[in-house]
């Protein structure tokens, strides 16, 4: 079966390549992509591309600790007011969503749709009315993530402002791996010591950007496609009105203050997030916004 629903999770499999070929998990907690399996262009052996820490929370108790988490709608502490109750990160990755529909099952590939509107968890810290659709798509090396925000409120609801973020969790030896093009880019250092560093812009000089030291790198305006790259693999991020881009990795020292990051965990990955997260999309009452990525494995 294409499509396996289980009661915490969805699990696509492609049909084309039977058990050999891809295949995803997409937990109802958070509409989280926890595993996404796919062979590179020269082999038929699925390998697990996505991070997920061995000391994740997988049972709904916390956000999980690697795959990809949608963040929304808000990207780090709130700083709109209509975010104000929110925790870092928002909603949309702490609140279990529901399966909706098969959207597509052939010979291309998989897709599945999953929704979350507002319950009362979420009313009594955000009280804008909206709509979320997820879609996961599996090709044979692709998979893709459209997440649809619509303004359900009426014509004299306030346009919605938002943040939103894919905070992709790519399976990469983190000392070896490289990301660009993001030269010349203004990019904004989360790990400066001082609120005013942290605003101030740097640019970004490297032609492939590591992260060998503690990483929290917000770019703005950012070309929306990126070469993540280590010397036996090859990843493709390209992103669809995502025009910023985050790479995150914290290394030893403070991958070890995070409590659910397995040990050495750190190692294991790069962070690199596409996302809307400087300044905030503005969605009249009644419209649809679509932001999408799309990662191919190239090999
Ligand atoms: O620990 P979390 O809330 O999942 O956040 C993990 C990371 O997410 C993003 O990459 C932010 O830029 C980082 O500042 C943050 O540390």
């Amino acid at each position: 079966m294409p499509v396996v629903q289980k009661v915490d999770r969805v699990i696509l499999q492609h049909p084309k390549t039977g058990n050999q070929g891809s295949s995803a998990e997409i937990l109802l907690y958070g509409a989280t992509v926890v595993s996404w399996k796919a062979p590179s262009p020269t082999s038929n052996e699925p390998v697990e591309r996505l991070f997920v820490s061995g000391k994740a929370a997988l049972d709904g108790s916390k956000p999980v600790r690697g795959g990809i988490p949608v963040v929304f709608p808000c990207f780090g502490a709130p700083t709109h007011p209509t975010h104000a109750k929110l925790p870092q990160h928002g909603f949309a990755r702490n609140n279990v969503w529901t399966f909706n529909s098969i959207v597509m099952d052939n010979e291309a590939g998989v897709s599945v749709k999953l929704s979350l509107g507002p319950n009362p968890t979420i009313q009594q810290q955000y009280d804008h009315p909206f709509h979320l659709d997820f879609v996961v798509t599996l090709a044979e090396h692709q998979l893709s993530t459209d997440l649809h925000v619509k303004n359900t409120g009426l014509s004299t609801t306030p346009p919605m402002e938002f943040q939103a973020l894919f905070h992709n969790y790519i399976r990469a030896p983190a000392n070896d791996v490289r990301v660009s093009p993001l030269t010349g880019l203004s990019f904004y250092d989360k790990t400066e010591a001082t609120e005013e560093a942290r605003a101030t812009s740097k640019m970004e000089t490297r032609e492939g950007v590591d992260v060998t030291k503690f990483t929290d790198s917000v770019y703005e305006n950012a070309p929306g496609r990126y070469d993540v790259v280590w010397p036996s693999g090859a990843i493709e991020v390209r992103t669809i009105n995502m025009k910023d881009v985050v790479v995150w990795n914290p290394q030893e020292e403070a991958g070890a203050k995070i409590g659910d990051m397995e040990t050495g965990g750190w190692e294991k990955y790069i962070c690199v997030e596409p996302g809307y997260v400087r300044g905030y999309v503005k969605l009249p009452a009644g419209e649809t916004w679509v932001g999408q990525q799309v990662l191919t494995v190239k090999v």
